[in-house]
């Protein structure tokens, strides 16, 4: 029997049907959508930990998918392999006439869509992809020398100044849900097929109370408050839609509405600096820095020894919950790269090994502002003092209390390193690398 000719939709970072940018244009298409997920093996082998959280939250949110699509008698094809060879099977299993997918900005994502689409080609299907995860993608944004923003507030202004409604709105997906390849419900393959144990963990919400953005610009620098939306891993992986909360930050905060693009922002310095995500810094001398690397003490911040409370409050936060507040991150972040000279990449690779909401292009940014070799980073002479840090964000002490129960037991440890003579140290080998004699 001639098999019926299909589009296949393939689901990334943007595991959810309403408002999905690719999704909407393959439902347009005229031909019936087969959802696919791949659970890629070149990115789950990279994963140490069996028990990442990160792999039961897809997992659910695949699962969620099924069900919504197996309610339109339709189906998601859930596969675990390498793109590559599952697409050669899709392509034997299928009459593929045409692949949607959204835009993903990483190195290796990049270069995993050009081998498949390469592949497709071969076999005469194109393979269309649209911008879906950010409001404004690659170089969208531009000065008026039409080159890329590398420092965040005139790019802030002109992403404001471009924003108008038909950036905001939402793809009406919904309508066309009839679009669906109608098929019968398969199986997911297993956690344990895949080498992983499910774990048992309560994932923020996705939805975010208007009183929170409301209230953000008071509450978001105080880590022992719930005053972040904790978004964030539904932003990586798409289970909410950007336009969404855009438009709601619009509405109620400006503040929250600078963060989302502070989002963009990172994307956008990917895309074009695709360097800083492969262990490049931006600015090319702080390659030059002479770092310690003292593994022992490396160890001793991992685990929240430092003798710092707000260091190792945030570290055992981390450690045990998958979130670090982005005050927190901060400090946690200078203190490695600037009290300990160790390479801002050893903490950029432990964040992104723990953080729930891990994003490589925000978490690099991330790290190269508190090491000051970002694009638009700290100096290198703002040192953060975390007890200062500490005094001013927890002054009643409520966040380090309730991550370092130890702090006034015998068993606290000394401060790893005197806070003035780390100052002077991290000074010295800046300088030294970067020629300077301020
Ligand atoms: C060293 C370091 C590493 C970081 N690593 C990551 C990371 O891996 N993934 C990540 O999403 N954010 C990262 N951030 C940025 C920020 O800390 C987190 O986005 C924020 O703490 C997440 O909490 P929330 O969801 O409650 O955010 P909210 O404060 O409610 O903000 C809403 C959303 O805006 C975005 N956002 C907020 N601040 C930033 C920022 N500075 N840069 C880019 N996007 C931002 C996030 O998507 C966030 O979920 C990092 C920051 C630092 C200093």
């Amino acid at each position: 029997m001639k098999k019926e000719k299909i589009a296949i939709s393939w689901f990334r970072r943007d595991l959810r049907l309403l408002d999905n940018a690719g999704l909407y244009h393959a439902l347009k298409s005229g031909f019936s959508v087969l959802p696919l997920f791949i659970f890629d093996r070149a990115i789950l082998d990279q994963l140490e930990n069996k028990e990442d959280k990160r792999v039961t939250f897809i997992y659910q949110a695949v699962a969620d998918l099924k069900k919504q699509l197996k309610e339109l008698d339709s189906d998601m094809e859930v596969q675990y392999g390498f793109p590559v060879d599952i697409w050669k099977s899709l392509l034997e299993k299928y009459d593929i006439a045409e692949v949607y997918t959204n835009h993903d900005y990483e190195t290796y994502a990049k270069d995993r869509d050009d081998e498949i689409a390469s592949l497709l080609k071969k076999s005469g299907v194109e393979f269309k992809t649209f911008k879906d995860q950010v409001i404004f993608e690659k170089q969208e944004i531009l000065t008026g020398q039409d080159t890329v923003y590398t420092v965040f507030t005139p790019y802030s202004k002109a992403w404001k100044a471009k924003l108008n409604d038909f950036y905001l709105s939402s793809y009406p997906t919904k309508k066309y849900f009839s679009k669906f390849y109608k098929t019968k419900t398969t199986n997911i393959p297993t956690f344990k097929e895949m080498g992983f144990i499910e774990t048992d963990h309560d994932f923020p919400s996705e939805k975010v109370r208007s009183a929170l953005i409301e209230n953000y610009e008071e509450t978001r620098n105080y880590p022992a408050l719930p005053g972040t939306s904790r978004i964030g891993i539904h932003l990586r992986f798409g289970t909410v839609s950007i336009r969404d909360l855009a438009r709601k930050a619009l509405e109620k905060s400006d503040t929250w509405l600078n963060e989302l693009i502070w989002r963009d922002f990172y994307h956008q310095i990917l895309w074009n600096f695709p360097q800083v995500g492969q262990g490049k810094a931006f600015r090319a001398d702080y390659d030059k820095i002479r770092w310690r690397n003292n593994e022992k003490e490396f160890k001793l911040w991992c685990e929240g020894k430092t003798g710092y409370p707000l260091v190792d409050a945030g570290m055992h936060e981390l450690n045990e919950t998958g979130f670090m507040h982005n005050r927190v991150r901060m400090v946690t972040a200078s203190f490695l790269s600037k009290h300990l000279l160790i390479d801002w990449r050893w903490g950029e690779a432990y964040f992104a090994e723990k953080l729930l909401d891990y994003d490589l292009a925000a978490n690099n940014g991330g790290w190269q502002w508190a090491a000051g070799s970002g694009n638009d980073a700290a100096p290198y002479f703002r040192i953060f003092n975390p007890t200062a840090q500490a005094e001013k964000f927890d002054s009643k002490g409520e966040y380090i209390k309730k991550w370092v129960p130890e702090l006034n037991s015998l068993n606290y440890p000394a401060p790893i390193v005197d806070h003035k003579f780390a100052r002077e140290r991290c000074l010295k080998a800046y300088k030294e690398a970067l020629n300077k004699d301020k």
